[in-house]
């Protein structure tokens, strides 16, 4: 079990690196947008520690998750068909108020910064890969000073699936033209873990993000970090 990687820095030649969770909490403009959606639809609010535990599949898995949450808490025990109705009407609000807030209520947790320094001084080759979509993953990382570290962004809406399947680890290191058993995968969630197993690249998870409300430590993984500068210490 890895603490950090260490010395063993020098078998690795890329990192991808997750976005929500991982570099930023955007827990505060997950709540922010869905909340102003939820608005425009005449609906009740959530709150984000309901939200936290959605968070890390995608958009429209959380408005999914979302409508059903507040039209169950609602008394109304909707159907898909019920859900589907409302996500029809619910996605373009969405993605106008996502962006309109995009990053306002967004932290870079402590030792990102450093931490993706110290991989670009290891001689690392880095990419961002999330599952939000690339138009709100680029202005968000534009927005807080992080785009210059990464060769590479991909979005949940890149390639044909998303986080937790392989692919878009494979077309990563296809872009980055490294090996997966050479590229280290750092993130949250068990999505990020269980793409990486799948794809053969080491995985290391933080302990600070969103994993679906459960601890982070009982996703299998090569090691869990407190923060990215903790890496490669
Ligand atoms: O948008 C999400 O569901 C989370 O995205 P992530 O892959 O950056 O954690
Ligand atoms: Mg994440």
């Amino acid at each position: 079990m890895l603490n950090s990687i260490g010395s063993n820095h020098a078998t690795l030649d890329a990192a991808i690196i997750d976005l929500d969770g991982t570099m930023v909490d955007t827990l505060g403009d997950f709540a922010e947008a869905l909340n102003r959606m939820l608005s425009d639809l005449a609906l009740p609010a959530i709150a984000a520690p309901a939200i936290e535990q959605m968070v890390g599949k995608g958009s429209e898995h959380l408005l999914r998750s979302v409508l059903h949450h507040v039209l169950d808490q609602a008394g109304k025990a909707p159907t898909a068909i019920e859900v589907d109705a409302f996500y029809a009407r619910a996605w373009p609000s969405y993605q106008q108020h996502y962006l309109s807030i995009n990053g306002d209520c967004a932290q870079v947790y402590p030792g990102v910064v450093a931490g993706l320094q110290a991989l670009r001084q290891a001689g690392l080759r880095l990419a961002c890969l999330t599952n939000k979509p690339a138009a709100f993953a680029l202005p968000l990382l534009r927005a807080k000073g992080l785009d210059g570290y990464f060769e590479q962004v991909f979005g949940g809406d890149s390639f044909a699936r998303k986080k937790p399947d392989p692919l878009p680890l494979l077309k990563t290191c296809e872009a980055l033209q490294t090996e997966p058993a050479r590229t280290l995968m750092v993130g949250d969630s068990s999505n990020d873990a269980q793409a990486a197993r799948a794809a053969g690249c080491p995985v290391v998870l933080v302990t600070y993000g969103y994993n679906h409300g459960l601890p982070v430590q009982a996703v299998d993984a090569d090691g869990y970090v407190d923060s990215l500068e903790l890496l490669l210490a």
